[in-house]
């Protein structure tokens, strides 16, 4: 991971100073009339009227200062309690439940593929182990019904051993007395891998009683799964209720510090390159973003929609004719809020959705019948450069084309690399989750990015301005709540 800077000590820190500078950027007047009057679209349009763009520009990132200074100061209320002000005298000897996000690819021989999520598990672990507590450490792997070999978490204990560099215990269950025995012969320092937690059905209904047993395994409740953070699940949400404290551990709070920072006091410009296919899922991250960055590229599979919607013929791209309308409406909301909504004005296109289909590279408009397009064109990526260059904080989602095909991957690819550049000058550099977390590793420049989200769904849900239950069900930095 990238970022992998010394812990804070609480959210709140960093809560209240991106509340401090949100609040002083809305409080500095403007250099023609003041905010309020500003913010009016009449004020924009004037601007733009006069010619004056960068004061249009200035006027509407002003007014998005303003409404973030808002969402800001909601979100300090979320402020949680962090596993850095838990001490020596809190924790040793103490047994704690850790729940991480240890959903991991596994190939056909259950070889970890990728083990970003066990690394990113770390720190929070040896945090705990370091001042003598006992961790039990719980998390789910894919999707299974039932307890399923295939989903086992066996075949993580060898890596999370040789990055903790002491032999990690493994428990064939989740909860019962023979989980007990295990916990109860715990050292101080040790660490005890339950087995896959969505082997129980009642975690992912949040059954209470589950919920309880499970937490009566440990003292003390730790979250550090932020990728599963938007789940309302037994081992995320429901055991908060039986542990006193619950609090978060420290990749949560770095996922947080730089998610809720990047869209609640972002450096400025603050651009958004939103991909991938499906129109329906990225809608809502689509609509919070035009509240927020001054700046939004728009790639992927979702792009044809928008081109259609514009009454461009899209051949056999990919279409979700039922968001037509709501295109048009995102278009028109993006003019109305002075934000710089770019559609690639070139697209790669394909005679068949296949890695060795012929292809050639056209404008936007102009995509014959019968063929699909599968990446943005090279015109597009030299105009996403020249306004990525503008920009000081950056977040990316979603791939700009079927980067899983080489022929079709250099959209996407040249994005990563982008970024990189810029993050190498200095800009913040998020990318969020997913297919755009492959391409960046793919290109081979994840570790010079601001920010890897260990979350793709978890990040989308932020970035909209839900709350994560996960995160929500957490002990407050300064108030503690009561339990049941
Ligand atoms: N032009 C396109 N046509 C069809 N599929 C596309 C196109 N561009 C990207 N995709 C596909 O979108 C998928 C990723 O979409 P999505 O799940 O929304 O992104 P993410 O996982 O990053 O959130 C990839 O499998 C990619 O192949
Ligand atoms: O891989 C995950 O989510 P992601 O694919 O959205 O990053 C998390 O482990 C959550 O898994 P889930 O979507 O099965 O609840």
């Amino acid at each position: 991971m990238a970022s992998a800077a010394a812990p804070p000590t609480s959210l709140s820190l960093a809560a209240r100073a991106a509340t401090r500078a949100a609040a002083a950027a809305a409080a500095t007047p403007l250099r023609r009339g003041g905010l309020a009057a500003a913010c009016q679209p009449a004020a924009r349009s004037l601007a733009f009227a006069a010619g004056d763009a960068r004061l249009a520009v200035h006027v509407a990132s002003r007014c998005r200062q303003a409404s973030s200074a808002r969402g800001t100061r909601a979100m300090a209320t979320m402020a949680k309690k962090s596993v850095g002000d838990l001490t020596e005298a809190d924790l040793e000897g103490k047994r704690v439940l850790v729940r991480a996000d240890l959903n991991v690819p596994l190939d056909e021989n259950q070889n970890i593929t990728d083990d970003t999520r066990i690394r990113a598990a770390i720190p929070t672990i040896q945090y705990l182990t370091g001042k003598g507590a006992k961790v039990i450490l719980s998390s789910h792997l894919g999707r299974p019904k039932g307890v399923t070999p295939k989903f086992s978490l066996s075949p993580l204990v060898p890596r999370l051993s040789e990055l903790l560099g002491i032999q990690v215990q493994k428990a064939d269950d989740v909860i019962g007395p023979e989980v007990e025995k295990l916990v109860s012969a715990l050292p101080n320092g040790g660490v005890l891998l339950l087995e896959n937690v969505r082997f129980y059905k009642e975690e992912e209904k949040n059954d209470p009683e589950f919920a309880q047993k499970l937490a009566s395994l440990a003292d003390l409740y730790v979250n550090d799964a932020f990728g599963t953070a938007h789940r309302a699940h037994a081992s995320t949400e429901g055991v908060t209720k039986f542990l006193e404290p619950s609090v978060a551990g420290f990749l949560l709070q770095k996922e947080l510090d730089y998610l809720v920072g990047a869209v609640s006091s972002p450096k400025r410009p603050f651009a958004a390159i939103v991909g991938g296919s499906k129109v329906s899922s990225k809608i809502g991250v689509i609509e919070s973003l035009l509240e927020k960055c001054d700046i939004l590229l728009l790639g992927g599979g979702m792009i044809f929609t928008f081109y259609k919607a514009q009454g461009l013929s899209v051949g056999a791209s990919l279409v979700e004719e039922d968001k037509l309308e709501l295109a048009t409406s995102l278009l028109a909301k993006a003019k109305e809020k002075g934000v710089s909504l770019m559609l690639p004005t070139d697209v790669v296109i394909a005679d068949k959705f296949a890695p060795d289909a012929n292809s050639q590279t056209v404008p936007a408009s102009a995509i014959p019948d019968g063929w699909m397009g599968l990446d943005i064109g090279p015109d597009s990526v030299a105009s996403f450069n020249a306004a990525l260059d503008t920009t000081q904080t950056v977040i990316w989602n979603g791939p700009m084309g079927v980067f899983e095909f080489d022929k079709f991957a250099v959209g996407t690819e040249a994005v990563a690399k982008k970024l990189a550049e810029l993050s190498g000058k200095g800009v913040t550099t998020i990318i969020g989750g997913g297919d755009s977390v492959a391409a960046v590793e793919k290109v081979g420049v994840a570790d010079v990015m601001s920010h890897i989200s260990t979350g793709g769904g978890a990040s989308l849900e932020l970035l909209e301005g839900k709350e994560l239950p996960g995160v929500v069900a957490l002990d407050e930095a300064v108030v503690t709540r009561s339990k049941l």
